[in-house]
Formats: C-alpha cells, sequence, structure tokens
C-alpha cells in the first residue's frame, strides 16, 4: 500500500514582498519521481529548500510523512537527504575520506555503508585523488552518495545532473530508477534538462513566477504531446502547396530554414511519398518527439499570455 509522504498547503516564500512561490498545494507519495520543471528564478530551489527544511520560516502547512510539528518534523527529515547546492566538501581529502568524515559527524557507523553509496555513485576506483581535482560530474556524484549515506526514504535533488558527461548522466538516470523501483525511494528531481527529466520522473510539476501552473504524470505526458515532422525540399513552397491541397487539417510552420508539420493524423511516410512522386527533392525527414520540452514551451507560453509557437504557414509566407 503505498504512503503519503509529502502534503504542503497554501505554502508561500516571501523576499521583501516579493513571492519566491505562493500558495503551493502538494502531495506526493512513496515511491514517485517527481520531476520539477520550470524557467530561471521560478522557484524551484526555494521549494526543495523548505521541503528539506533549509528554509525554516514560510507561510502555509508542510507535512512530513504524517508528521506536523516542528519536533516532528525534525524527526521525520532524518528520512531525508538532500543535495541542494554544493555541500562543503574537503579539498584535500578524497571521497572515501570526505564521506568517512560526515559518517562519524551522522553516527553513522556501519563503514560499509560508505562502499555501498560510493559503488552507486560510481567513485568507488577514485582512490586517493583529493576532492579538489575532481569533476565537476565527481563533485555532483559525491554530493548524491553524502545524500543517500544515512538511507532516507525520500531524496531531493536540485539539478542533479548539472555538469555530467552522458555516460554520468546515463548512471544517474540508472541509478535514481532503481531507487525507485528496488528500494522504493520517492525522488524530487529539478532540472533544465528537459529530456532527462522526461526519462527518469513518473509526475512532473511545471513551475513559474511561484506557482505551479501545471501537472501531469508520465502516461498524461504521452497523452498531450505533439509529434513533430521536420522536412526539408528543394522547393519548399511547392512543398505546403501539395501538403495543403492533401492534407488541409495540417499545420505547417517554417523553423530555421525547414518545415515543421503537426496535427498530422496520417502515417509520416504517405507525407514524404507524396512529395517524393510530386518530384520534390527530399533530403530531409525526420520525426521529431521531445513531449516535455514541447509542452513545457506550450505551457509557459500560454501562461505568460503569449500565443502558443504553432501557426498554419501559407505558401506566400514560405516564398
Ligand atoms: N535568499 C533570497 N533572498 C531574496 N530573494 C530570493 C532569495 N532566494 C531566492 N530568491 C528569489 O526567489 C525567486 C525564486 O528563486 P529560486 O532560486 O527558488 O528559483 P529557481 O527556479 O530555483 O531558479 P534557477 O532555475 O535559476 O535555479 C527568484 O526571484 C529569486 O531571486
Amino acid at each position: 500500500m503505498s504512503e503519503t509522504v509529502l502534503e504542503l498547503n497554501q505554502v508561500s516564500k516571501f523576499y521583501q514582498k516579493q513571492a519566491a512561490i505562493e500558495d503551493i498545494n502538494l502531495h506526493i507519495e512513496q515511491g514517485e519521481i517527481i520531476g520539477i520543471a520550470g524557467p530561471n528564478g521560478a522557484g524551484k530551489t526555494t521549494l526543495l529548500k523548505i521541503i528539506a527544511g533549509l528554509i525554516p520560516n514560510f507561510q502555509g502547512s508542510l507535512s512530513l510523512y504524517q508528521s506536523q510539528n516542528k519536533r516532528q518534523l525534525e524527526k521525520a527529515r532524518h528520512q531525508l537527504g538532500a543535495l541542494i547546492e554544493a555541500p562543503a566538501f574537503f579539498p584535500n581529502l578524497s571521497a572515501r575520506q570526505n564521506l568517512t568524515y560526515f559518517a562519524i559527524q551522522r553516527q553513522i557507523k556501519d563503514e560499509t555503508r560508505i562502499d555501498e553509496v560510493l559503488d552507486l555513485v560510481h567513485l568507488n576506483h577514485t582512490g586517493n585523488k583529493k576532492f579538489k581535482s575532481f569533476s565537476l560530474g565527481m563533485k555532483q556524484r559525491l554530493g548524491i552518495a553524502l545524500a543517500l549515506i544515512h538511507r532516507p526514504k525520500l531524496l531531493i535533488l536540485d539539478e542533479p545532473i548539472n555538469g555530467l558527461d552522458p555516460e554520468g548522466i546515463i548512471q544517474l538516470r540508472q541509478l535514481f530508477k532503481s531507487l525507485a523501483q528496488n528500494d522504493n525511494i520517492t525522488l524530487i528531481i529539478s532540472s533544465h534538462i528537459l529530456t532527462e527529466l522526461e526519462s527518469i520522473a513518473s509526475r512532473f510539476l511545471i513551475i513559474d513566477n511561484g506557482h505551479i501552473i501545471d501537472q501531469f504524470t508520465h502516461a498524461e505526458l504521452m497523452e498531450r504531446k505533439k509529434p513533430v515532422i521536420n522536412i526539408q525540399t528543394n522547393d519548399l513552397a511547392r512543398t505546403v502547396t501539395l501538403i495543403n491541397a492533401h492534407y488541409p487539417t495540417i499545420k505547417i510552420e517554417l523553423v530555421e530554414g525547414k518545415l515543421q508539420l503537426v496535427d498530422f493524423d496520417i502515417e509520416p511516410y504517405k507525407i514524404n511519398e507524396l512529395l517524393v512522386q510530386q518530384g520534390l527533392q527530399v533530403s530531409a525527414f525526420y520525426h521529431q518527439v521531445y513531449p516535455l520540452e514541447e509542452l513545457f514551451m506550450d505551457i509557459i507560453s500560454k501562461n505568460r499570455g503569449q500565443t502558443s509557437s504553432v501557426t498554419s504557414t501559407t505558401e506566400s509566407e514560405v516564398k
């Protein structure tokens, strides 16, 4: 049976009358992977800090594992691990020495746990290498190891994949999925890398100007996604005429010198076939699907009162 991890009711944080976040309501169940996306300054870090207990003064109520008052909350937060901003590691100590220091400080007696977390974040091979000569990605992974060291049930990560190389990103993606699936750990992750967030999270929160302006599960994202076909030919104007004549409901836009088709309910190859049969030279034809990125842009522009980027293009506009 699933357990409620976190409940926020009308949570707001103001800095000099300016809201960093405002009227946030949120309910999170054990085992969920929550992906938080939002533009710079949207309020993501503020929200994560409030959950982690790093901003004690805020308006509204927060309950963590059914604990609400200050004392109970302090206890409940032992179940929480967080990587928000870079932890202060000792530059002249190795990964293992740094973790040993924090383990002693946190009264973690099980020494094997240090090797376990170093294994989990793939830093077990770094030996005597000092923290100061770690790459950004290695530093980031050591921060995650530290957040995991006391076996938290809830892990909060602010931009955890920043600065990682592709291999590091893949390793962390697998780690996050395994923590949720095998260890039933709940994760709350913020990231600007939406393609990555999309492959990790089970539910998404879109934040703008301090408000949760939309939220949806992974399955709902798939329903709302808009596939796009990109086309490049030797005669874009004629391509538009042909597609408009045969498939009048398809919307076409000119983007960076190529045509983008949305709202098509036919097999893409049929469009390609049509163009080739009509003697056009099709130099590029590819199906592009970045659901979260596309939906994110739509949601943000709608929230800011801008029109959506997709409009129908006429032949004269292309010429
Ligand atoms: N300590 C502070 N004092 C004053 N204003 C603050 C403070 N911390 C955050 N803010 C303001 O609150 C708003 C939200 O900031 P926050 O760091 O939570 O956004 P964010 O979504 O994490 O941004 P980014 O993606 O750039 O990290 C911003 O306008 C920021 O300037």
